[in-house]
């Protein structure tokens, strides 16, 4: 994982800019919310002069309270309509945020999808997961809170002044001064306040990464006795981030009690003087009382923008996270995007070709060179070497994980580009050497190749990868709930429910990792059975290391040093006594 140095002033304005063109993603919904937070202050204004008409003409003109009653009806109605307005400003603000978030998440994983596993590897699943999770919620109070604040602390300002000048100018003019108070102390803490969340961030991405980690090889750790050790580690981590947090945290409330100062200063001033002139005559009882009434309304938009001023730091240093993502160059073709719309159009697959496949992994040699195949529409291909020998890379490749290479493969003499992604994988079931089950049922698991499937459909699928058997046996049967990853479920277990998946989408192409790697004979044989009936119609690709899968297949592609050395039926191979002959010959050495 790698951490971000602090952002310098260019590209904090390029953070704020970004988040200022997100907020486009629901652009008329923020101005609706902050419409009617402002009509709600104007109504406040206005209850305050009712407030202060009613008290003046009860104590100083003795009024009955029908007299007043005039002036009541309406302040409730003031009332309940600014409750109204405020649940409704904060309710429309919030569903702004919402849709901002949700824009932003779909973004990322678009920019995620085209960078490819590689990139989330490099960086790091836990600070990945970061991002996309804490650092888009970091978002919500920045478009919910901290943006309607600002315009508040403008509009809201700005509407009291504008009515206080014409009713008392003096007063007008202490808080025309004060005002500029709180802004300039805000400004003055959040520099430094800003650089220590900026670190807290760096280092909650690298807990992300540690504890992802850790908890991924949890069992490998219990078995080297390694956890005791890791646990110190995570302490520390964990303690550095507590400081960071502590440093921000001591910041925001110095920064909120110094705010929170100067605004009660600047209201007792305001206070201390209307009470002078009331005591000299100077002034009338309701000018001052309205004055008075305004004077903690006035700084209250300020003071909330200070407490929003922590939402603005979290949106900031997150931003920083998302903008590293979108802004990672894509090797080839960067304006290229991920659409729905691709224009491939693919029925059945006749021919598939990789043309002059050339693929590095960033800053390193590794990889693989000059790869040139043709497959056939039906039948299947084995990919057979030593490891490190690019094997999985090039199935990356094939499947689109490396995007910038993508036009390395034609299918059915169309070459493929960086939006047709998407619909191309949509033709392939893939099966890794680990297969992904998620936390939920048999059958949930199984539907997620296809969803619309019938029971009929899902027990001939399950039948052909040899799992009806223990499911069956299981004590709810399709109903049975797994752990995250398949846990509960033998290796072999999840490899045949990953292959009755691939069965049941029924993609024209199949490509496996594996397949038989975690198998006992007699289940190997089924399963196999099972693969060389669906490559009779569809087109198998498998990473092959047993020799009954490499036996039965239509070609081999035997990979040396990240290119193919050479192609053929195994028989042919054999004779020639080159790559596979090699391979087979220190296999069975090492069996005996
Ligand atoms: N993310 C990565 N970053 C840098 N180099 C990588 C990365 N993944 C693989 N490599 C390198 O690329 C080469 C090909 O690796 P690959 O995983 O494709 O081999 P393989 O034939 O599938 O190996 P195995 O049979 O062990 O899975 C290796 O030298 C490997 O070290």
């Amino acid at each position: 994982m790698t951490t971000n140095p602090r952002p310098n002033r260019a590209q904090q304005t390029t953070l704020r800019a970004f988040l200022k063109n997100h907020a486009n993603h629901a652009g008329s919904l923020l101005k609706m919310s902050i419409a009617l937070g402002t009509f709600n202050a104007v109504l406040m204004i206005a209850s305050a002069y009712l407030v202060a008409r009613s008290i003046h003409l009860v104590m100083f003109q003795q009024a009955e309270l029908a007299t007043i009653t005039p002036l009541l009806w309406p302040l409730a109605a003031l009332i309940l309509a600014r409750a109204m307005l405020l649940g409704l400003s904060q309710r429309t603000s919030a569903k702004a945020a919402l849709k901002i978030k949700t824009a932003m998440r779909h973004t990322l994983l678009e920019k995620l999808t085209l960078l490819g596993p590689s990139y989330i590897e490099q960086h790091g699943h836990g600070a990945t997961l970061n991002t996309l999770h804490n650092g888009v919620e970091a978002l919500h109070d920045y478009y919910a809170n901290y943006l309607p604040s600002v315009a508040y602390s403008a509009l809201i300002p700005l509407a009291i002044l504008m009515v206080i000048f014409p009713t008392d100018w003096k007063a007008g003019l202490i808080f025309l001064f004060t005002a500029p108070l709180i802004p300039f102390f805000m400004i003055l803490v959040g520099h430094q306040a800003e650089q220590l969340n900026q670190q807290r961030w760096q280092k909650l991405a690298v807990l992300g990464n540690y504890f992802f980690d850790r908890l991924q090889g949890l069992t490998q750790l219990k078995l080297f006795d390694a956890t005791k050790r890791e646990l110190k580690q995570i302490a520390k981590i964990s303690d550095d981030f507590r400081h960071a947090t502590l440093s921000v945290l001591k910041i925001a409330f110095l920064s909120s009690f110094a705010l929170e100062f100067f605004a009660t200063i600047s209201v007792a001033l305001v206070a201390v003087i209307i009470g002078f002139r009331l005591f000299f005559g100077t002034l009338d009882f309701a000018t001052g009382f309205v004055v008075l009434l305004l004077a903690p309304e006035f700084y209250l938009p300020l003071r909330q923008l200070g407490s929003h001023y922590h939402a603005k730091l979290e949106g900031i240093s997150a931003a920083a996270d998302m903008l590293k993502i979108l802004n990672e160059p894509i090797a080839e073709n960067t304006n290229a995007t991920i659409s729905d719309h691709s224009p491939l159009k693919l029925e059945c697959i006749e021919q598939l070709q990789i043309n002059n496949l050339n693929f590095h992994y960033p800053n390193s040699h590794e990889g693989i060179n000059d790869i040139n195949l043709t497959f056939a529409g039906t039948g299947l291909y084995a990919i057979v070497g030593q490891s490190g020998a690019g094997k999985s890379t090039l199935l990356d490749c094939l499947l689109g994980f490396n995007p910038q290479v993508i036009s390395a493969i034609v299918v059915n003499q169309q070459q493929l580009t960086q939006p047709d992604i998407l619909h191309w994988q949509q033709h392939i079931a893939w099966i890794p050497q680990q297969p992904t089950l998620l936390f939920t049922t048999i059958k949930a698991n199984l539907l997620l190749a296809k969803p619309d499937a019938t029971a009929a459909q899902l027990a001939a699928a399950v039948k052909q990868a040899g799992a009806l058997e223990f499911i069956n046996a299981l004590p709810n049967g399709f109903d049975t709930h797994i752990g995250e990853q398949g846990e509960g479920l033998s290796g072999g277990q999840k490899q045949r429910i990953a292959l009755a998946r691939a069965f049941l989408k029924q993609a024209p192409i199949l490509v496996l990792d594996e397949p038989t790697a975690h198998l006992d004979s007699q289940t190997e044989q089924q399963v196999q059975h099972a693969i060389n009936e669906y490559a009779k119609t569809h087109l198998v690709i498998v990473i092959a290391h047993r020799l009954n899968t490499i036996k039965h297949a239509k070609k081999i592609l035997v990979m040396q040093k990240g290119t193919v050395i050479e192609q053929g039926r195994f028989v042919s191979l054999m004779q020639q006594q080159g790559g596979l002959f090699n391979l087979v010959n220190a296999r069975s050495h090492r069996n005996d």
